[in-house]
């Protein structure tokens, strides 16, 4: 193929905001509205590669440096194309985890325009699919009922409801499988004293014997507090994620931990991986292809774990339907993946910016796209929407403990709190 066609005319990126319901954690409250930046990456020939990225001011500043870096290269040439986004990052964003949120948006953005190209799916680029479908698990959160009125506006509710005692967070698993037939479960914790999470994972266990359930505090607690947890857990829970705080707390809960212990805090770039195997902190790793650099150092990653002995899963934060794309191709294209990918879509599909009939969670499972590419088009009317959504809201950064401190004055960001 000449590479008279395949040369990147521009990369457009879109800042969006979407709505998202008030789900609680150990920093505080998600907010009325979440932001992604979308990528639109335009080859001369016209096709055109999307990417989504976590949004924000200070990302969609990376993002624009990195538009003007890669054009003119050729879209195959992805090494180059990831070292033009480092290479013009590298001056202000010293740390190679910050860059590799960049560099991973763009590379998937190349990697879909690849695909279109040569009518394959992504997960072919990627040595090809060992599964048809990729299990998720249903991503349960603590919640208030509704954003509270604040500044005149109106209360906003949602169709989950409170969820804010081990029957709610049972309502609400229950809701998660009658709509998408979730088979495992993540409850983010943190959010209340221990001994009433605790009560909540066994409530869990007793509505759904033998599903495999996690609990993720996002290191809300001390090693005594993680050790207390693990101990009341164990048979109960498939692992514990991130208990604590570093590499180190990590390896002080593990020597004593009967639960394997997982991350996706402490283990976040390629130097940790040295010092968490030597120190034997974590038995699992939550992937993530927006931070370690894109899909195919995914691949790599999942890689050096099997070699290490680490299990394999995947973290997700808000996000939409390019990233669930994403997500779901390299998902099926790791062969070591042994447990269910977290994500955070039921909360926030209703403003997706794809448009719907291939992406589908049912039963559980997403089935992996087949056409070219990623597989999915983009709603051009809802990306305008949500981009004016973004213009109007004058949202520039996520505050989850800035906008709890809002609706409760005295709340103090605490880790470990327990
Ligand atoms: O969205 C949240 O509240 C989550 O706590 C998110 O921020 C985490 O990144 C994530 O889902 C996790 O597994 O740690
Ligand atoms: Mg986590």
């Amino acid at each position: 193929m000449s590479t008279t066609g395949t040369k990147i005319r521009e990369l457009i990126v879109t800042p969006i905001a979407f709505r998202d319901p008030p789900l609680l954690n150990s920093n505080g409250v998600h907010e009325p509205l979440a932001l992604r930046c979308v990528l639109q990456l335009r080859l001369e020939d016209g096709t055109v590669g999307l990417g989504e990225s976590p949004g924000g001011a200070v990302r969609l500043e990376r993002l624009d440096a990195a538009a003007k870096a890669v054009v003119g290269l050729d879209v195959f040439d992805t090494t180059a194309v990831t070292a033009a986004v480092d290479a013009v990052l590298l001056p202000t964003v010293p740390s190679s985890h910050e860059r590799g949120w960049t560099t991973s948006a763009v590379e998937v953005a190349c990697l879909d325009a690849q695909g279109k190209l040569l009518g394959r799916p992504v997960s072919d680029l990627l040595g090809g699919r060992v599964r048809d479908s990729v299990p998720f698990a249903g991503y349960l959160f603590y919640k208030w009922g509704e954003h509270p009125a604040l500044d005149g506006r109106e209360a906003v509710g949602d169709d989950w409801g409170e969820a804010l005692d081990p029957a709610g967070i049972v309502a609400q698993a229950r809701l998660m499988r009658e709509r998408y037939g979730f088979r495992s479960f993540k409850l983010k914790g943190g959010v209340f004293p221990p001994d009433e999470e605790i009560a909540a994972i066994r409530a869990l266990s007793e509505a759904f014997p033998g599903q495999p359930l996690r609990l993720d505090p996002n290191t809300a607690w001390t090693v005594e507090t993680s050790r207390y947890v693990a101990r009341e857990l164990d048979g109960v829970l498939e692992y514990l994620e991130d208990p604590t705080a570093t590499i180190a707390g990590m390896a002080e809960v593990a020597k004593d931990s009967p639960l394997p212990l997982a991350t996706n805090m402490c283990v976040i770039a390629w130097e940790h991986l040295r010092p968490a195997v030597e120190q034997n902190a974590v038995q699992v790793l939550l992937t993530d292809h927006h931070y370690w650099g894109g899909l195919r150092r995914t691949r790599e990653l999942a890689a050096v774990c099997e070699a290490f002995g680490i299990a394999l899963s995947m973290h997700s934060n808000s996000h939409l339907g390019i990233s669930l794309a994403a997500m779901t191709h390299v998902a099926a294209a790791i062969p070591y993946l042994d447990h269910s990918c977290d994500t955070h879509y039921p909360w926030n599909l209703a403003d997706d910016i794809v448009r719907p009939g291939v992406l589908e969670l049912r039963d559980g499972e997403v089935k992996v796209p087949t056409g070219p590419g990623l597989g999915v088009e983009l709603d051009h009317e809802a990306l305008d929407r949500l981009h004016r959504v973004y213009l109007e809201s004058g949202m520039r950064g996520r505050d989850d403990t800035g906008y709890m401190r809002r609706v409760e004055p005295d709340y103090e960001l605490r880790l470990p709190r327990w």
